[in-house]
């Protein structure tokens, strides 16, 4: 796999509501958008889904352009893949920028997909034909989440999580249980805790949640651990989780049960499947996670939680919770609470160019 040209599209686009975290509000998001091409001209796509700050986790747009544009960008021009397995390998001299990466990782699978006709899915070892979708409920007021919650279910989705953080916490959780007490419900608190609310966090537990989502800090694992052991609500991991390695010391530790597995943030899809595969021989579940991306990353998150182990349903929604159009054809479909595998070459989804443009502030081409 020879690639020839790969150019960076720094996208923005606005979502169709903001979106509010224990952290953070997105309104506008700024995206990379990862060409590849190689020498036939076959293109493969990829997304570095890294926010405009580093509010998430330490990466942001400009950091992961400056990773690709000085450093990863040159490696993989250089390099004669055999398999988009080898990629990640040969980013390994250079620390972290997961995301980074990840986006150019990614654009190398959905290219080799496409030179060997074969679907992402089946490039990973997938086996569901169907996803099943979960949806996120952002911080808003009380009312306008239950409407939203109300709209989700009508919709068919199939797990609902919903963003907490301190003082919008029990009572919100109160609430929406009082509301719908049998509903597949989980909170996100991206962080927003430490172990000295471990009591309050504890409180949770009387709502029966399918599990609570990075309480405590990314670099916590001990303290999740602990925190683990002192409420019955499963711990499940997200920002914390970087690599197959971090994967293997949290399970070891106790510091979780579930772990949230989003490929952009994990350095893409090989680090994907290895965590999945670590998981699952230890009895852990896992689930796709988002990032408020385009329709490229979120098929590349449809074709991870193809494997089997993806058992509980992700968040991953239809293109229009987000976008008002999306830029990949056709966009992603929720019907009765599921998505369609796509069984096309690479992501199985066509980039719609015209809107690339549209919404592309800055592109920059790198050639060997
Ligand atoms: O629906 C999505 O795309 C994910 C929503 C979400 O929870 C999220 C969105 C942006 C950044 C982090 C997270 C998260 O999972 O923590
Ligand atoms: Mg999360």
């Amino acid at each position: 796999m020879k690639i020839k040209k790969i150019t960076l599209h720094l996208t923005e686009m606005k979502l169709v509501e903001p979106f509010e975290s224990s952290l953070e509000r997105v309104e506008n998001r700024e995206s990379i958008i990862v060409e590849a091409e190689d020498e036939q001209g076959i293109i493969g796509w990829g997304e570095g889904v890294a926010f405009s700050s580093p509010w998430y986790t330490e990466e942001t747009v400009k950091t992961s352009a400056h990773m690709l544009e000085d450093f990863l960008i040159p490696i993989c021009l250089n390099t004669d893949y055999s398999h988009p397995n080898e990629v990640s390998a040969s980013f390994s001299s250079l620390k972290r920028n997961r995301m980074a990466k990840a986006a150019l990782e990614m654009a190398c699978w959905d290219l080799y997909g496409r030179q060997t006709g074969q679907s992402l899915s089946n490039l990973m070892g997938g086996t569901k034909r169907h996803i099943e979708a979960g949806i996120v409920i952002g911080l808003a007021p009380l009312q306008e989440m239950l409407a939203s919650i109300e709209g989700a279910l009508a919709s068919g989705y199939k797990r609902f999580k919903v963003k907490i953080k301190p003082g919008r916490d029990i009572e919100l959780i109160r609430e929406i249980r009082r509301a719908y007490p049998n509903l597949p419900l989980m909170a996100d608190a991206n962080s927003a805790y430490s172990l000295e609310q471990a009591d309050l966090l504890k409180a949770l537990d009387e709502f029966e949640l399918m599990m609570i989502e990075q309480p405590l800090a990314a670099d916590d694992i001990i303290d999740h651990a602990v925190l683990q052991r002192k409420i019955q609500t499963p711990i499940c991991l997200d920002e914390s989780i970087e690599s197959a390695d971090d994967a293997r010391k949290a399970i070891n530790l106790g510091s979780c049960r579930i772990i949230n597995i989003k490929p952009g943030r994990v350095g893409g899809l090989a680090e994907t499947k290895k965590i999945h595969d670590i998981c699952q021989a230890q009895g852990i579940p896992v689930w796709c996670g988002g990032m408020l991306e385009t329709g490229i990353s979120r098929a590349h998150n449809i074709a991870a939680a193809s494997l089997s182990n993806f058992s509980i349903p992700g968040d991953i929604s239809s293109s229009s919770r987000y976008w008002h159009e999306d830029i990949i054809v056709p966009e992603v479909i929720v019907e009765n609470g599921e998505i369609l595998v796509p069984e096309g070459p690479g992501i199985g989804f066509e980039v719609n160019r015209q809107l690339l443009k549209k919404y592309t502030k800055q592109i920059f081409t790198f050639s060997k």
